[in-house]
Parts: C-alpha cells; structure tokens; sequence
C-alpha cells in the first residue's frame, strides 16, 4: 500500500490553504506530518480522505486516484481518525466500533470478536454496552481508533490522534499503531514524539510541505526556528516509557 501525493494545492472558500504539495507514505511506514497551528495539515488530511477535493495535484493509494475510488472501495483501503471526535453520537461503543465493518459483508459473530479484540487493544475491553456520549474524550478517541483497527485496512490516516491522551495512552496508541505494521500518516504536535515514532516526518509551514525526511535529518534547530519561531536545544531530557503492565 502506497499513499502519494503529487502537486496537491486546496482552495477553501477561494482561498488558497494548501500549495502544491507532494508527499509519500510506502508500505508499513509511520510517517508523521508536522508544523504550527493553522499551517494545513488538516485541510491535507481532509482531502486524502476525501472530505475535500484537490484544486490541482493527485492523490494516489496504490495507483488509483482516491478521488474517483468509490466509497466501498475507498473505506476497505483507508482508515481515519478524524480531528473532531463526535460528542452526541447516541450509539453504544460496541455500535461504534463496528460501524468500522460497514464497507464487508456482515458476519456477526466474527466482527464482535473483532470488535473485542480491538477494544481490548486501546484500552476500553469490555466497554462494548457504554454509551459513547458518556465516554471522556480521551475514551471517545480511543473507541475511534478501535473502530479504525477493525476496518482492516493498510492505509491509515490520523489527525491528532492523541490530542486527548494523558501521557500513557499517547504512548500507548502510538506504539499500537508503530505495532500494526500499517502504512500511518499521522498529524502529530509534539515533535519530541514524532521523532521518536515515525520513521519519517514532513514539516509542513504556511501552506507548504517545507521538508521530508528522517526526523534526525529533518529537524534540525535551523528548521525548527525557522518553522516556529523558537530556538531549539538538544539537551538530555526526561524520557517517558511504556511500562509493561
Ligand atoms: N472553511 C474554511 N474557509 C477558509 N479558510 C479556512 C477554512 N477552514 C480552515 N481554514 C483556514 O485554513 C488554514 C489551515 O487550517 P488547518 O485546520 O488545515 O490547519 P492545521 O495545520 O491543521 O492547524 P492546527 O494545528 O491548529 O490544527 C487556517 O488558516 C484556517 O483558518
């Protein structure tokens, strides 16, 4: 599975948001897409997952533009977590988790066990009957990863994905996700983080994909300054672990 941006530009109410960006996720890579507050990234991600349309440029997921995919056949290739979590859904946790098998055939007692198995996984196992409006945010998030795990897919795509995390979960999620071996992009803020996951990052400023690569090569205090405004210094730092529980 190959996700490739190529030239893609995204125009919002005539606006011109995104510029000409080229991008590259292989097979089983993490790659992280980093860069300030309001600079793109999702608009990107938006329009990969087709919730907007490129005004120039394409995007491909191994070969086929996933702008002419039908929904199926899209939705068996690609998995999202969304930035915005929904509150009111007024489904059960387990009813959202399987709304990630809408694009297979039913097979009830499989997909329950899928379902588990998911759960178990983010940290919600047994969870299944809970109202998912009455989940923290942090749980919502991780029922959506769930529901992302039981699409199946070799593609997935996450805004943020730990955005509502406490320090555990983050490292939780991000090491599942490292674990599933999947082709990943992921919009992550904290840089320590992504350059200790992914196995490449894109830095993306004002509209532009500025840099690709591999995170010690990408960011260095030069980019970084010139991206964020702030001076950054390589110093030894508390590390944060998972512990085996
Ligand atoms: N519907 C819209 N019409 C016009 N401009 C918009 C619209 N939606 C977003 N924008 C603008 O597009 C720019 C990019 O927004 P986007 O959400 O993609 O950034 P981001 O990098 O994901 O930011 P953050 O890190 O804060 O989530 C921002 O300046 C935003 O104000």
């Amino acid at each position: 599975m190959r996700l490739d941006l190529s030239g893609v530009s995204v125009r919002l109410d005539g606006r011109p948001i995104v510029h000409e960006a080229d991008l590259v996720v292989d097979d089983g890579e993490f790659v992280a897409l980093v860069g300030p507050n309001g600079c793109g990234k999702s608009t990107l991600m938006r329009t990969i997952y087709r919730a907007l349309r490129p005004s120039a440029g394409l995007i491909t997921v191994d070969g086929d533009d996933v702008h002419r995919l039908s929904w199926r056949e899209s939705a068996r290739r690609t998995a999202v977590v969304a930035q915005e979590t929904p509150a009111e859904l007024d489904f059960t946790v387990g009813e959202v988790v399987l709304m990630g098998r809408t694009p297979y055939e039913r097979a009830a007692a499989a997909d329950e066990e899928r379902c588990a198995r998911a759960l178990d996984r983010v940290g919600l196992g047994g969870g299944e009957e809970r109202g998912y409006a009455t989940l923290s945010g942090g749980e919502k998030q991780r029922a959506l990863i769930a529901r992302a795990l039981v699409q199946e897919t070799r593609l997935l795509l996450l805004d943020e994905p730990t955005s509502h995390l406490d320090i555990r979960h983050q490292l939780e999620i991000l090491h599942l996700v490292r674990e599933l071996g999947v082709a990943t992009l992921a919009v992550l803020h904290d840089l320590n983080q992504a350059a200790a996951f992914c196995d490449r990052l894109y830095v993306m400023s004002a509209g532009r994909v500025l840099a690709g690569g591999p995170p010690e090569q990408v960011l260095t205090p030069e980019l970084i300054s010139q991206v964020y405004g702030v001076r950054a210094v390589r110093r030894t730092q508390l590390v944060f672990e998972r512990l085996a529980l």
